[in-house]
C-alpha cells in the first residue's frame, strides 16, 4: 500500500501508528506536540512539518484526535487538512466526535473534490497496540474500500455503516453504555468493601456470572488498589457521555442512567482526574465521605 499519512500521536494515534510500522507500511506522521513524533521516526515514519504537508504527500491520511474542536482545528486552521485535500485525496478521521462534527468535515472535504470516511474505534490501548480495534466506519464506501488493508492491521473487525454520521453515532451509543457500565462497577466495588466483603471475591463472582465481561476482569483489579494508569482518559469519556446526551437530546430519549455517569465524570475532572484512565470515576465513590 502506498504511504499513509497520521495525524495525532496521543495514547491512541501512537499505539495503531507503530502497528501499522510494524506491519510494513510507511507513514508520515505529525502531532501537535511535535517531541511525540521521535519515537515513530526510530521506527521508520518520516515527520510531516503540518497537516496540510502530511496531505500533500500521501493519498490517505488518518487522524486520531482527542475531540470536536481538535478534529475541527487539524482540518479548517491555517497549514491544516484543507489546505492540500483534493481530487484523489483520502481523509479517515478516527478521532471519536458527534456526527456534526464529522459532517462539517465531511462536507468542506468534498468540497475540495477530497474523500472523507469517518471511523472511530471501540478497543481501547492494548487493542490497538495488538490490532484489536473495532472500526466503526461510515462515508465514501470506496474510500473504505481503499483502506481496508490498514484496517485490517488496526483491527479485528470493520463495519461500514452506510452516511457519515453512522459510526459517530455508533460510537457513542457504545461508549455512553460503557461509562455508565463504569459507574455501577464502581459503585458496587465500594459497596462491597464498605459493607464487610472482599472486593477481590466479588470480582470473582462477576467473572463467573452472565454480567462478566472484559472491562470489568482488565480495570477491577486496579481500581480495588486505588491505581489508574491511563488507557482511556477519563476526560474523554466525559467528552463522550456529554455527546451522547446530546444525541439523546436530540432524539428525545431519556437517559436518566448516563445522565447520572456524567456526573460522576464531571465531579471526577472537578477532583483533577481528567487525565487518568476513565476508572478513575471509582474515586468518586470511593473517598467520599459517609458516616455509618
Ligand atoms: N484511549 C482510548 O482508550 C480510546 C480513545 N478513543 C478516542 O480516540 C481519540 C484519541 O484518544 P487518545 O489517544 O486516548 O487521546 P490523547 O489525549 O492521548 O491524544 C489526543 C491527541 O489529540 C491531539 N490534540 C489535542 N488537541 C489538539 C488540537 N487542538 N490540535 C491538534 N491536535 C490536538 C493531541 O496532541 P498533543 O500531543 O499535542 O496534545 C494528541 O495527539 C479521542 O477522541 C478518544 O475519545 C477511542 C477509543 C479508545
Ligand atoms: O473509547 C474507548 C474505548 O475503550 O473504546
Amino acid at each position: 500500500m502506498e504511504e499513509i499519512g497520521f495525524l495525532g500521536l496521543g495514547i491512541m494515534g501512537k499505539a495503531m501508528s507503530m502497528n501499522l510500522l510494524r506491519h510494513g507500511f510507511k507513514l508520515t506522521v505529525w502531532n501537535r506536540t511535535l517531541s511525540r513524533c521521535d519515537e515513530l521516526v526510530e521506527h521508520g515514519a518520516t515527520i510531516g512539518e503540518s497537516p496540510a504537508a502530511v496531505i500533500k504527500k500521501c493519498k490517505y491520511t488518518i487522524a486520531m484526535l482527542s475531540d470536536p474542536a481538535a478534529a475541527l482545528s487539524v482540518v479548517f486552521d491555517k497549514d491544516g487538512v484543507l489546505e492540500q485535500i483534493g481530487a484523489g485525496k483520502g481523509y479517515i478521521d478516527m478521532s471519536t466526535v458527534d456526527a456534526e462534527t464529522s459532517s462539517k468535515i465531511s462536507e468542506a472535504i468534498a468540497l475540495k473534490g477530497g474523500s472523507f470516511l469517518e471511523a472511530p474505534v471501540s478497543g481501547s490501548k492494548k487493542p490497538a497496540e495488538d490490532g484489536q480495534l473495532v472500526i466503526l466506519a461510515a462515508g465514501e464506501r470506496a474510500l473504505y474500500d481503499a483502506i481496508i488493508p490498514a484496517f485490517d492491521i488496526m483491527g479485528k473487525k470493520s463495519f461500514f455503516l452506510g452516511q457519515v454520521g453512522n459510526g459517530a453515532r455508533m460510537k457513542l451509543v457504545v461508549n455512553m453504555i460503557m461509562g455508565s457500565m463504569m459507574n455501577a462497577f464502581s459503585e458496587g466495588l465500594v459497596l462491597a468493601d464498605k459493607s464487610g466483603l472482599d472486593p477481590q471475591t466479588l470480582l470473582d463472582v462477576l467473572d463467573l456470572g452472565a454480567i462478566a465481561n472484559p472491562m470489568f476482569k482488565m480495570k477491577g483489579p486496579s481500581m480495588t488498589k486505588s491505581s489508574y494508569p491511563p488507557a482511556f482518559p477519563l476526560k474523554h469519556q466525559q467528552k463522550d457521555m456529554r455527546l451522547a446526551l446530546a444525541l439523546g437530546d436530540e432524539n428525545a430519549v431519556p437517559m436518566p442512567v448516563a445522565a447520572a455517569a456524567n456526573e460522576a465524570f464531571k465531579k471526577a475532572r472537578s477532583m483533577g482526574l481528567g487525565d487518568l484512565d476513565f476508572s478513575a470515576v471509582h474515586e468518586t465513590v470511593a473517598s467520599s465521605k459517609g458516616s455509618t
